[in-house]
């Protein structure tokens, strides 16, 4: 359930009310809440009061996400944090990391669906896998058939896909696809960090991608050189977390067409998408 403020992203989408009547509609169905909003503590009674039952809120929206956290865990919801593709892994601390239950790593700009996967984010897919074993890792945004392997190699085990799966004539299909597939990668991940307690030696293997690119890690590991720390230099790094934090720290907002240069895509109308399921 993708909700948006119009001031954390460029995009208006729902609010407790819609939750609320699905919640009504669809008893018992698990709504996994990802807050693309600017103030993620205010909404969290509302959230939990009306049905959600996982709570994402952006790192980049709060300077207390421990508070966040807690104050979701007063409700009976999960908590999850989420980082924008301009954020580094190495922002979300050892402390935050174990008091959520799931982190969320954009693979797009948030804002809208359509966008163009951005593969230079699998990176921090694997640095959280491996500094955090056994917490759900999830990612967001040009998810689908094409771009699942490098996520579940990286170590995703919760996949957010939209167009993938509305404009496919087979949801189901492409569902249980993307399914088999991480849990086939965390099959391995899980062997290989067996094998790396034990002190034996672990086949950095090299997989060769569709897009004719290639890249590879020790999933399990947990050493520091078997990961990146820093993914990008530090000046785009700055860039990209300037861009999104700057809604909130200089009173300028990304538009739905400045998100739309990021990705290099067009984005799909949320209207298509409904129509195509
Ligand atoms: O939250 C977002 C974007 O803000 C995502 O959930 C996208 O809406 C996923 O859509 P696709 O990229 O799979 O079309």
């Amino acid at each position: 359930m993708d909700i948006m403020d119009g001031h954390f992203v460029p995009n208006i989408v729902m609010g407790a009310p819609v939750i609320a009547s699905v919640s009504k509609a669809v008893p018992n169905i698990f709504m996994d809440c990802h807050m693309m909003v600017s103030d993620p503590g205010n909404w969290v009674k509302d959230i939990s009061e009306a049905g959600g039952a996982s709570y994402t809120f952006h790192l980049e929206a709060t300077d207390d996400p421990m508070d966040v956290v807690r104050q979701i865990k007063a409700t009976k919801m999960r908590a999850a944090v989420a980082i924008n593709p301009g954020t580094p892994a190495s922002e979300i601390s050892d402390e935050l990391g174990k008091a959520v239950d799931m982190i969320l790593v954009m693979t797009v700009w948030p804002g809208a669906g359509g966008q163009k996967f951005m593969k230079e984010c699998m990176p921090k897919v694997a640095e959280l896998r491996a500094r955090f074993p056994d917490l759900d890792v999830e990612v967001d945004g040009g998810v689908g058939p094409k771009t699942i392997d490098r996520c579940a190699d990286a170590g995703a085990n919760i996949i957010v896909a939209g167009t993938a799966i509305f404009n496919h004539s087979s949801p189901k299909d492409v569902i249980k696809f993307l399914r088999t597939r991480c849990d086939e990668a965390q099959e391995r991940i899980k062997r290989e960090r067996e094998r790396i307690a034990r002190g034996e030696s672990v086949d950095h293997e090299i997989k060769h991608y569709e897009d004719g690119r290639k890249s590879g890690w020790h999933s399990g590991a947990i050493t520091p050189l078997s990961y990146p720390r820093v993914y990008m230099s530090a000046s785009k790094r700055e860039k990209l977390r300037r861009e999104s934090q700057g809604a909130l720290e200089r009173g300028e907002r990304p538009t739905m067409s400045s998100l739309q240069g990021m990705s290099g895509l067009s984005i799909t109308p949320a209207a298509s998408a409904v129509e195509g399921k």
